[in-house]
């Protein structure tokens, strides 16, 4: 086991480099299966969960060839069984989009109920409304395997009633190759949507309306090869925005689509920071206080929740009360205990939390209770005074490439250290 020692009291100087979008990413690769041919795929981030769906893909009987650090070329055509087994799906949310993938190529898929981040229940009830409405029949197999099997998969009008990143993923996978049309109501509209579309169609799908409310799938028979490159991470740019601006720093962050970033950007400049936004970077920072300031999570082009933790984290060392509401999952504010061991003042009722902002934060020993809290802790750590530990760092590593080395190079005292095995856990 590992985890993070960080010494507070830095004010983050200089640029770093935003790597490819995890959630893009994570569907594009499995979305590769599709290909009657090899894909070569640049941009890609690489993290933990990118592995694992290596991992995956090797195991089916897939070919992934590293070209370099970011780059893979990956060649599907031998997948011999389209199954993914609870071993490897736990590891991650987006190993449910096997099942859309590999229906959408062979008609039949089987996976096992997926893990990533736990906000309380994540259903799939609309992945699965979708997949019967193309022809499919879904069962739920005791040991959580879930089978979908289709003899044609038949285009169809689709409602989602409610607005699912992962379901409207699933779900343009397995149309793109059905018969005839396809149309996608009440779609996420994220950036990574945007992406899956653009990917596919540069294969020869034909997928419209990507980044809107609606999206029109005219099925094709064939998918071909494609060389691709992934966006920027939104979440991590915004993570390293959020950092700058908690400690008073000054950081030109390079390599993000300012456009994706609006909704945080205008946050930050509420809460006093100043943003300099140029083609391909932006530059964040702050020499005055921190400033209250009020938001409520939403789908795309809302304030993401995926920054809200990190957004939570600053607010509570803003002057005055901030109120953030979670509007996306049920129970995303678990790691405010721990920054309550830091010192923080937030009282958490339901899916809202009332932050009544303090001078400093202190270190202390805490643990990652997911990815992006366990960023929101990073930042937390960077502005205590004193030693902030950070445990479960897996997490953290799920999501953000060579988080340690960038903060490095901004100036952060971080190092990332063995935990030894406690004694008793050895004996038993
Ligand atoms: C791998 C990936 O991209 N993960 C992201 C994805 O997760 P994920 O795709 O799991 O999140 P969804 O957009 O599906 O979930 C949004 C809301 O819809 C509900 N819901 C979802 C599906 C369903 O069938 N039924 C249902 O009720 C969920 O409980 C939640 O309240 O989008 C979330 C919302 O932006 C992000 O926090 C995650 O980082
Ligand atoms: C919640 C997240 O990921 P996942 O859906 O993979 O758990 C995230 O990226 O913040």
């Amino acid at each position: 086991m590992e985890k993070y020692v960080l010494t507070g009291g830095v004010r983050l100087q200089g640029e770093v480099v935003i790597s490819g979008a995890k959630n893009a990413a994570v569907a594009i690769i499995p979305a590769a299966i599709l290909a009657e041919g090899p894909c070569v795929i640049e941009n890609i981030p690489n993290i933990k969960d990118v592995a694992v769906l290596f991992k995956i893909l090797y195991e089916m009987g897939a070919s992934v060839k590293v070209i370099n650090k970011n780059t893979i070329k990956v060649d599907t055509r031998n997948i011999a069984v389209p199954e993914v087994p609870y071993e490897m799906a736990r590891h991650m949310r987006a190993s449910y989009y096997f099942l859309g993938a590999m229906l959408g190529r062979y008609n039949r898929a089987r996976v096992s109920m997926p893990g990533g981040c736990d906000f309380g229940v994540r259903p799939i009830d609309q992945h699965i409304k979708g997949f019967e409405a193309l022809g499919a029949k879904v069962s739920l197999e005791q040991g959580g395997m879930i089978e979908v099997v289709a003899d044609n998969l038949i285009g169809s009008h689709i409602y989602f009633d409610v607005v699912s990143v992962g379901a409207t993923i699933n779900l343009m996978l397995a149309a793109v190759k059905a018969k005839g049309l396809t149309v996608l109501e009440n779609v996420a509209k994220e950036p990574h949507i945007v992406d899956l579309a653009n990917f596919l169609n540069s294969m020869g799908a034909d997928i419209r309306g990507a980044g809107t409310d609606v999206i029109k799938i005219h099925g094709v028979p064939h998918l071909g090869t494609t060389n691709y490159s992934i966006i920027p991470d939104q979440i991590e740019a915004g993570t390293y925005m959020i950092a700058a601006a908690a400690t008073g720093g000054d950081v030109l962050v390079k390599n993000v689509i300012p456009k994706h970033l609006e909704s945080i950007t205008a946050k930050l400049i509420k809460a006093g920071a100043q943003v300099d936004e140029f083609d391909d970077c932006l530059r964040v920072r702050r020499s005055g206080p921190l400033e209250r300031t009020s938001l409520k999570t939403m789908p795309h082009p809302g304030f993401p929740t995926d920054m809200q933790p990190q957004m939570t984290t600053m607010l509570a060392m803003a002057n005055g009360t901030s109120v953030v509401t979670e509007g996306v999952w049920d129970n995303r504010f678990r790691y405010v205990d721990e920054l309550r061991r830091m010192g923080a003042n937030i009282q958490v009722d339901g899916k809202v939390a009332v932050i009544e902002g303090v001078p400093q934060l202190h270190g202390a020993p805490v643990r990652a209770t997911d990815l992006r809290a366990g960023a929101a802790l990073m930042i937390a750590g960077l502005c205590a005074d004193g030693v902030t530990e950070i445990e479960d760092i897996y997490h953290i590593e799920r999501g953000y490439e060579d988080i340690e080395v960038k903060l490095r190079g901004l100036g952060a005292d971080i190092r990332k250290v063995m935990v030894p095995e406690p004694a008793l856990a050895k004996a038993l």
